[in-house]
Order: structure tokens, then C-alpha cells, then sequence
């Protein structure tokens, strides 16, 4: 696979920093979760497929060192706290990189390592309030809000950290250096949103939020509920492709208002809601399948692996425990991803082999151990 051979520590963090390790460990590299103890931690890491774990205490000196000493072999290193809590570690870009001059240094926040925030609490929606995005999201007359926590946790931290670890790879490769990743979520969501600031002046966004083209105001971009409570997605922005939504409607063009007229839109979508109301979702699709009307069913998450287009790419998949998720993206034509099956993996499960792989005696280990800098989570065998 792509990163095979790549080692990375990835310390244990919420959400944005665990997608991160997923990523890398869906496409080859061998990623190494480092954990607090089990005694004191529950495992919150959803997305931890194809990773180990290992317990570790970093407050304690020697656990502290004993990370160093990992780093010593490793060629990313992953951490997802705020600003200032490594160097308090002794565990800084600083230290760790004068020790491994190659190492890749990524450093996921949400405010970033530098700014009056920096130091402050914070979860995806206040990264995206601050980015500008979110106010830009939501309909008309109601509260601005976020896509669940996909795109300053997902999208804008844990996938951007992710191509900035694999940019500063290849970039070592030419250098022989590495660097430290500075990836802020507000910074990361802003960026992804680029297209929201370099299209200001196409009349896009001339409106209040909700009555603009792509944001819930126009009635050919926008969902409509069908008669058995579901949900169809209308997209048809091209003339094109809107006079083929309008005839599956079984509209007339000619009659209608002109498809750009703003005053009309309101009407036009209560038209559409009344048409899209006396049909099934089922009944749409097969009106529209098969069609550049851009008409798609909102398929729950037990549907899609269902869906015979998703089927006929296998872009869900199943693990050892029947857990359907979806296939890493995007797919690589000669060295694709292929995802761990097992399950993810508890706290400490790989202590001792990890650290052996990483030169540590067994005497060093069961010293470690001893001292209740490491733990061990061995799960009990099935008998
Ligand atoms: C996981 C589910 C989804 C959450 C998504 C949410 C919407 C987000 O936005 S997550 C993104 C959060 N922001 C960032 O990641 C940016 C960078 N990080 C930070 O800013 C901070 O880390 C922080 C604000 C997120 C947390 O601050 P905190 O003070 O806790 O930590 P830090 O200052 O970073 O310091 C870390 C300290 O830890 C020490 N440490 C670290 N590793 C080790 C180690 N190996 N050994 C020893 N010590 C270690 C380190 O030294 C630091 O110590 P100091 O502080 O002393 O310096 C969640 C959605 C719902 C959640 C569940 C729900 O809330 C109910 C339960 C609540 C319960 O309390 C926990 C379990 C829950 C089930 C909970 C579980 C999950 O959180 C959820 C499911």
C-alpha cells in the first residue's frame, strides 16, 4: 500500500486526530495508538481500525522518555492536544526533533500553536464559527449551524492533517528533513470553504444565508420530503439538467418562471414540495434513475451498502464483527487501501509487543511495568 513502512505514534485524542491515524493506517502505515492507562481512560477512539495500542503514562519521567525513545524509530508523531501540553511533557517539536532531525512532527488543535486561542478548549463548532463557514450554513430565518462535526473536526482538521503528514513525507524524501505540522481546524475549514470566498463575486452569495443558490434558497438545489416520509435531493443546477427535473415533474418550462428569477423562488420550491409530496421515494427514483435530472434518494446509513450503485463499487464495507463502514477513500488503481478487518484495539493491547519491535528489552519492559509507567491489556483468549 502507498504508506507501507511508515511508523507513527498517534497520541490518543477525540475525534479529528483519530481519523487522522485511520487514514494513515487505512493506506499501509503502521500506526501505533499511545494511550493513558486504561485505569484512568475509557476508549473514546471510534476510528481506530488497523491500529495498535499502547498504555503509557508521559507524565511519569520514565514514560516520558520511553516515548522519546519511540521516536527515536518513528517517522510521524501525532498529537491532538492544545498548545503547550507536549513542551510541558518535555516531549516539544524542539526536543523530539533535535533527537529525530527526520521526524514529521503533526500537531492537530483546533486554534493552532500560535493566537490568543491557542491555549483554549474548544470542539468543531466554535473551529467553525471562527473560520467564517458557519455562518454560512443553515436556512433562512433559523440559527446558523453545523454539519454534525464533519467539517472542522473531519474534514478540516483530521484529513488535513492527514495530507500535510503526506506532503511533509514526500517532502522528506527530497530533503532527508522532517518538520512539524501545524493543522488548525478553524484554519483547515476556512481553506476547505476557499471556494465560498473566491466565488463572492459570481452573485452566488449577494443574498442573506438561505436564499442563495447553494444554501437552501434555490428550489432546484434543495430536499424534498415524499410521500413515505423520505427524502429525495435535487441538484440540477445546469439549464440542462433543470429541464429534465422539470419534466420528470411533469411540469411545463414554458409556464414556469425563468429558473434564476430569486423573487420566484420561494413559490417554485413550495410547488416542487407539493409535487415531490404526492410520490414515493422508491416511485422518484424510478422517474429519475437513469436521468442528468440530478435527483438522488437521501439514503439513510442502513441503505447505502444496500444501494445498488454503492454495491456495485463495494464502497461499504464489513469488518470481522459484521460492522458495515465505508470503504477508505479515494481508491487507488494499483496500491489501494486495504482495511484492517479486525476489530479496534483495546487500551494497552500491544504494550509489550510494541515496544519490543522498538528495541526495548524484556528486562527494560517488565522494569516499565513493574513501575506502572505501561500497562499491559491483554484480552482474555475465547476458550
Ligand atoms: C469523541 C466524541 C466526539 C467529540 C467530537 C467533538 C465535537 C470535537 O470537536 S473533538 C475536537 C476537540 N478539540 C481538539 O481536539 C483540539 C485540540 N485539543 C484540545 O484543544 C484539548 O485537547 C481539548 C479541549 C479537546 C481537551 O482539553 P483537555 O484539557 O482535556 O486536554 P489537553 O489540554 O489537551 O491536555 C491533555 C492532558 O492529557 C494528558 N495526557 C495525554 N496523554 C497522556 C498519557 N498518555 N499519559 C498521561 N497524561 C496524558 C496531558 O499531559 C494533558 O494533561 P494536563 O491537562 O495536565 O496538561 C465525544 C462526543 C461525546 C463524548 C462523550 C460524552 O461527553 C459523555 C462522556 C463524558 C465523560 O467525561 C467522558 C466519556 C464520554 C462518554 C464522552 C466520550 C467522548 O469524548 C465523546 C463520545
Amino acid at each position: 500500500m502507498a504508506l507501507s513502512g511508515v511508523r507513527v505514534l498517534e497520541l490518543a485524542g477525540l475525534a479529528p486526530s483519530p481519523l487522522c491515524g485511520m487514514i494513515l493506517a487505512d493506506f499501509g502505515a503502521q500506526v501505533v495508538r499511545v494511550d493513558r492507562s486504561p485505569r484512568s481512560a475509557m476508549n473514546t477512539d471510534v476510528q481506530g481500525r488497523g491500529k495498535r495500542s499502547l498504555a503509557i503514562d508521559l507524565k511519569r519521567g520514565p514514560g516520558a522518555a520511553a516515548l522519546r525513545r519511540l521516536c527515536l524509530r518513528a517517522d510521524v508523531l501525532v498529537e491532538p492536544f492544545r498548545h503547550g501540553v507536549m513542551e510541558k511533557l518535555g516531549l516539544g517539536p524542539k526536543v523530539l526533533l533535535q533527537e529525530n532531525p527526520k521526524l514529521i512532527y503533526a500537531r492537530l488543535t483546533g486554534f493552532g500553536q500560535s493566537g490568543r486561542y491557542a491555549k483554549s478548549a474548544g470542539h468543531d463548532i466554535n473551529y467553525l464559527a471562527l473560520s467564517g463557514v458557519l455562518s454560512k450554513l443553515g436556512r433562512k430565518d433559523e440559527n446558523p449551524y453545523a454539519p454534525v462535526n464533519l467539517l472542522a473536526d473531519f474534514a478540516g482538521g483530521g484529513v488535513m492533517c492527514a495530507m500535510g503528514i503526506i506532503m511533509a513525507l514526500y517532502e522528506r524524501t527530497k530533503s532527508g528533513k522532517g518538520q512539524v505540522v501545524d493543522a488548525s481546524m478553524v484554519e483547515g475549514a476556512a481553506y476547505l470553504s476557499s471556494f465560498l470566498w473566491k466565488s463572492q463575486n459570481l452573485g452566488l452569495w449577494n443574498r442573506f444565508r438561505g436564499e442563495n443558490l447553494l444554501d437552501s434558497g434555490a428550489p432546484f438545489y434543495e430536499t424534498y420530503k415524499t410521500l413515505d416520509g423520505k427524502f429525495m435531493a435535487v441538484g440540477a443546477i445546469e439549464p440542462q439538467f433543470y429541464e429534465q427535473l422539470v419534466k420528470g415533474l411533469e411540469l411545463d418550462l414554458d409556464k414556469l418562471p425563468s429558473q434564476l428569477s430569486f423573487s420566484d423562488w420561494p413559490e417554485m420550491k413550495k410547488k416542487f414540495a407539493a409535487i415531490f409530496s404526492k410520490k414515493t421515494q422508491a416511485e422518484w427514483c424510478r422517474i429519475f434513475d437513469g436521468t442528468d435530472a440530478c435527483v438522488t434518494p437521501v439514503l439513510s446509513l442502513d441503505e447505502v451498502a444496500l444501494h445498488q450503485h454503492n454495491k456495485e463499487r463495494g464502497s461499504f464495507i464489513k469488518n470481522d464483527q459484521e460492522e458495515i463502514s465505508p470503504r477508505p477513500s479515494p481508491l487507488l488503481s494499483r496500491t489501494p487501501a486495504t482495511p484492517s478487518p479486525r476489530r479496534d484495539p483495546f487500551i494497552g493491547e500491544h504494550t509489550e509487543e510494541i515496544l519490543l519491535e522498538f528495541g526495548f528489552t524484556k528486562e527494560e519492559i517488565a522494569k516499565l511495568h513493574s513501575e506502572k509507567v505501561i500497562e499491559f491489556n491483554k484480552p482474555k483468549a475465547n476458550l
